[in-house]
C-alpha cells in the first residue's frame, strides 16, 4: 500500500478536556486507486487529511506513506517527505496571486530543491494534461474557477508524489465543471499510479471512486466497493 493509516487517533485541545477528531482510524490505500471519504461537517474528514499529509501528528497509530513510517521523522524530515512525496490539493485553489499558472508549479520544484529551469518544461508539459495548454502565463485572475483548480492539481503533482490528498476539489465549481475535475483526478491517479484520497460533500460522484468510506463521529463507519 503506499498510504496506510492504522488506528490512528489524534485529540485537539477543547478547554480543559481534549476533543476526539480521529478514534481508531485505519485506512489502506493502494497505488492507482482513488479512495472517496465523505461524512457529516465536523466528523473528520479534514483531520484524516492533515494526519496523512504530515501536516498533524497523531496521539496515537501509524501513519506509513510511501513505505515511510512518519512516526519516526521530525518536523524537518515530515516537511521533506511531504514536498518529495505527497501531492495536496485544498479545498480553495490557494494560488499566488502575482505568478502564472508556470511559475506556480516552478516554486514546487524550487521548495524541493530542484532547478527551477528545467522544471519549466515540466510545468508546462502537466498544465498541457490538465487542459490548460493555452494558459501557462496566465496569472490566478484572468483564469475561472474551474481553471485555478486544474492548476492546483497540476502543482501538486508537480513533484511526482506517490500520495494525493484531495480536500473538496469540487466545492467551488458548478456540477459538470465540478465532475471534469473528478474525471481528471481518476484519470491522473491511473495514469500515475498515485495512492488518491478524496474528500467530498459531492454524493452525486461517488461512483467515480474505487472505494468510499465514510466518516461518523472521529470513526470509519462504512465501507463500500
Ligand atoms: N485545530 C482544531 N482545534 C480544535 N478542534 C478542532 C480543530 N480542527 C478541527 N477540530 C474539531 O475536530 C472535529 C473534526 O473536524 P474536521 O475539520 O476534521 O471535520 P470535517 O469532517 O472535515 O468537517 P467539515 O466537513 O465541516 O470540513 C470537529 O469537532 C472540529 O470542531
Amino acid at each position: 500500500m503506499t498510504l496506510d493509516l492504522s488506528d490512528v487517533t489524534l485529540t485537539y485541545p477543547d478547554g480543559d478536556a481534549r476533543l476526539t477528531a480521529l478514534n481508531g482510524v485505519s485506512l489502506s490505500v493502494p497505488p492507482g486507486t482513488v479512495t472517496a471519504v465523505i461524512g457529516p461537517s465536523g466528523s473528520g474528514k479534514s483531520s484524516l487529511l492533515a494526519v496523512a499529509a504530515t501536516l498533524i501528528r497523531p496521539d496515537r497509530g501509524r501513519v506509513v506513506v510511501a513505505g515511510v513510517d512518519t512516526g519516526g521523522l521530525d518536523r524537518a524530515g515530515a516537511a521533506a517527505l511531504r514536498r518529495a512525496r505527497i501531492g495536496i490539493v485544498f479545498q480553495q485553489p490557494n494560488l499566488i496571486a502575482s505568478l502564472t499558472a508556470a511559475e506556480q508549479l516552478q516554486v514546487m520544484a524550487h521548495l524541493a530543491g530542484r532547478p527551477v529551469r528545467p522544471a519549466r518544461a515540466r510545468a508546462e508539459r502537466l498544465l498541457a494534461t490538465v487542459g490548460l495548454a493555452g494558459q501557462v502565463d496566465r496569472r490566478p485572475h484572468q483564469l475561472s474557477g474551474g481553471q485555478r483548480q486544474r492548476v492546483t492539481i497540476a502543482r501538486a503533482l508537480m513533484n511526482d508524489p506517490a500520495v494525493l490528498l484531495v480536500d473538496e476539489p469540487t466545492s467551488a465549481l458548478d456540477h459538470d465543471r465540478g465532475a471534469a475535475v473528478l474525471d481528471l483526478l481518476v484519470e491522473l491517479t491511473r495514469e500515475r499510479g498515485t495512492a488518491t484520497v478524496l474528500v467530498t460533500h459531492d454524493r452525486g460522484h461517488l461512483d467515480r471512486a474505487d472505494r468510499v468510506v465514510e466518516m461518523v463521529d472521529g470513526r470509519l463507519a462504512v465501507s463500500t466497493g
